[in-house]
């Protein structure tokens, strides 16, 4: 669907005001025309009316244009807000996995750079309708005048706009390839910003990535860009040619075959002149808007991936159990599709995890640990299975309310700056007492419910993640390899106060860790290996085990 119909359809009705608005200030304006080459026509004697008329259109088509200006300057911000909105709702709603399956360049190029293509689009709509409104009373004035003129200027435009059609099918495919070179620029872009340090010590692989393959993907991107750009700045050349062709016509061969009268001739050059300086500023407009029909139709396809993969519901359902004692994995099952089709799966679990316990989960690296953590929290919903809040299922009806239950610090953890959201009219005493206990009171303080600075070690970071899970006051946390960026006194703090503490306090504490110095302070230990549970038992029995069979296992 093109931008118009998209307008039409989300905001029709400030969209037809606007429109109308539009309407009637290109009809003034052509009316205005109309009137000059009438006043000329009468050489000083000219009526009251007509300067009172004179007057009128000129005021109506300054007002009707601001108003409709400004109607589509409002409508367009209003678009697009709800756009971003839209798909920041969407990345919200729609379950993680399938967030992740899309990747995060792809949704910035969306958000960031289709959004702004269309922004920059949306104020030229007002200038098409009023420049179609004057091609049309110009056309209407022109069969007044002359019908033959008028019937030729139709054709033309006929011509001009099968002209457009055809060249635009073909301008768009290019913007089209370029639109898809452009995901794969912001994959660059990532691995640029995000892999700053290893690019920056390693020559090969900068010269690999942030050269060759930057630049063979910016190069397509820019040949595509360029040739789409250009056929629709070819449209608007053959727009222009067909219309100064008409002008040639009318002057040179008209007078001939019609013995058109001077005064008529006139009349008409001048009105077609007005027009084709109408209708310029719209055939300059056009490449723009083959840009954002072509970013209107990636965020859809982003849209339509987002809605098509399952909205999660976020309704006031009643909070889960203050008092819940268990939570169970019932044949819980994930798997991840592998590249060369060998997948990894998960399962399928049967495991019960109890109120108030410190639960160590063990295993090598990729044996499904962190998987195992996104499962519970409701984050990942299981492929097969079901998770039991005691006796009941977590559905989609309630997850959103099982999820509150959790407070976690993953291992690729986002750090809030701000405490927003967060419960508690106190939160800022608690944040500074735990801002004291974390020893992190020298570097960071709490200005207006934010710290004072996240620009920290990623040790501190993790600590300042860790206070606001603690802040977060939830009965069941889980905490993936938090200790592993801590120094000796911290990983001693972690496992030996804080895991008590929370103990103390009936949370039910999922630690995943290969720290096997502290595996004694575990209630229970469960060692996960290729997806699978090997050893579920008390946290004193493990002692039997190596460290390389505690961590064994992984892929
Ligand atoms: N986003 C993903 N897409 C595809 N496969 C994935 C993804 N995340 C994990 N996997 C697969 O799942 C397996 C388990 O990953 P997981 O992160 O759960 O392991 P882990 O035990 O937490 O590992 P580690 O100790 O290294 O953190 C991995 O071996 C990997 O093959």
């Amino acid at each position: 669907m093109g931008l118009f119909g998209y307008l039409l359809r989300t905001s029709r009705r400030p969209f037809l005001l606007a429109l109308a608005a539009s309407v009637i200030s290109g009809a003034a304006g052509a009316s205005f025309i109309a009137l000059v080459n009438t006043a000329l026509g009468r050489a000083g004697h000219v009526p009251a009316a007509v300067v009172w008329a004179f007057a009128g259109l000129c005021v109506a088509t300054v007002v009707t244009r601001f108003l409709a200006q400004n109607l589509l300057f409002r409508l367009s911000q209003g678009f697009i807000y709800r756009l971003r909105r839209r798909l920041v709702d969407g990345i919200l709603d729609t379950p993680l996995r399938s967030v992740e399956k899309l990747g995060t360049p792809r949704l910035y190029s969306a958000l960031a750079d289709d959004v702004v293509v269309i922004a920059d689009a949306l104020p030229g709509l007002p200038m098409v309708c009023f420049s179609a409104t004057f091609a049309v009373v110009c056309v209407v004035y022109l069969a007044v005048v002359s019908p033959a003129v008028a019937l030729t200027s139709l054709l033309a435009l006929g011509v001009a706009v099968g002209v457009y059609r055809m060249f635009s099918a073909y301008g768009m495919r290019h913007l089209g390839a370029a639109r898809e070179e452009q995901d794969r620029l912001f994959e660059h872009f990532r691995a640029v910003t995000e892999g700053t340090k290893e690019l920056k010590l390693d020559r090969g692989r900068r010269e690999a990535l942030a050269g060759a393959a930057l630049d063979a993907t910016a190069t397509t991107y820019r040949r595509r860009s360029v040739l789409g750009l250009s056929v629709f700045e070819g449209a608007a050349g053959s727009g222009q040619a067909i219309f100064f062709g008409l002008i040639g016509v009318l002057l040179f061969v008209f007078p001939a075959v019609f013995a058109l009268p001077a005064r008529t001739l006139t009349d008409s050059v001048m009105v077609l002149l007005f027009m084709v300086s109408s209708l310029q500023g719209v055939l300059t407009w056009l490449p723009v808007l083959g840009r954002a029909t072509v970013a209107l139709h990636k965020i859809e396809e982003r849209l339509e991936y987002l809605e098509g993969a399952g909205r999660e519901k976020h309704h006031d359902h009643p909070a889960a159990p203050a008092d819940w004692q268990q939570i169970g994995f019932r044949g819980v099952a994930h798997a991840y599709p592998g590249a060369a089709g060998e997948q990894f799966v998960l399962g399928p679990l049967d495991f019960t995890f109890r109120r108030g316990e410190v639960l160590f989960v063990v295993g090598g690296n990729g044996s499904g640990k962190t998987t195992l953590a996104k499962l519970l929290t409701g984050l990942y919903l299981p492929e097969k299975g079901a998770v039991w809040l005691d006796d009941r299922e977590v559905t989609d009806d309630n997850r959103d309310a099982y999820r509150a239950l959790f407070g976690a610090v993953f291992s690729d953890f986002f750090l809030f700056e701000s405490l927003g959201g967060l419960p508690g009219t106190d939160r800022t005493a608690k944040a500074e007492h735990y801002l004291r206990r974390l020893q992190l009171d020298h570097k960071v303080s709490i200005v207006d419910d934010r710290f004072s600075t996240t620009a920290l070690s990623q040790g501190q970071r993790k600590r300042l993640a860790l206070l606001t899970a603690c802040l977060a006051d939830r009965s069941c946390y889980v905490f993936d390899e938090w200790a592993a960026d801590q120094d000796p006194v911290f990983k001693e703090f972690f496992y030996t106060e804080l895991l008590a503490e929370l103990k103390a306090r009936n949370k039910t504490v999922v630690v995943i860790s290969h720290d096997d110095r502290y595996f004694a302070v575990a209630d229970r230990i469960v060692r996960l290996d290729y997806g699978q549970i090997r050893a579920d038992r008390p946290g004193e029995d493990r002692r039997d085990r190596t460290p390389e069979e505690e961590n064994s296992g992984g892929r």
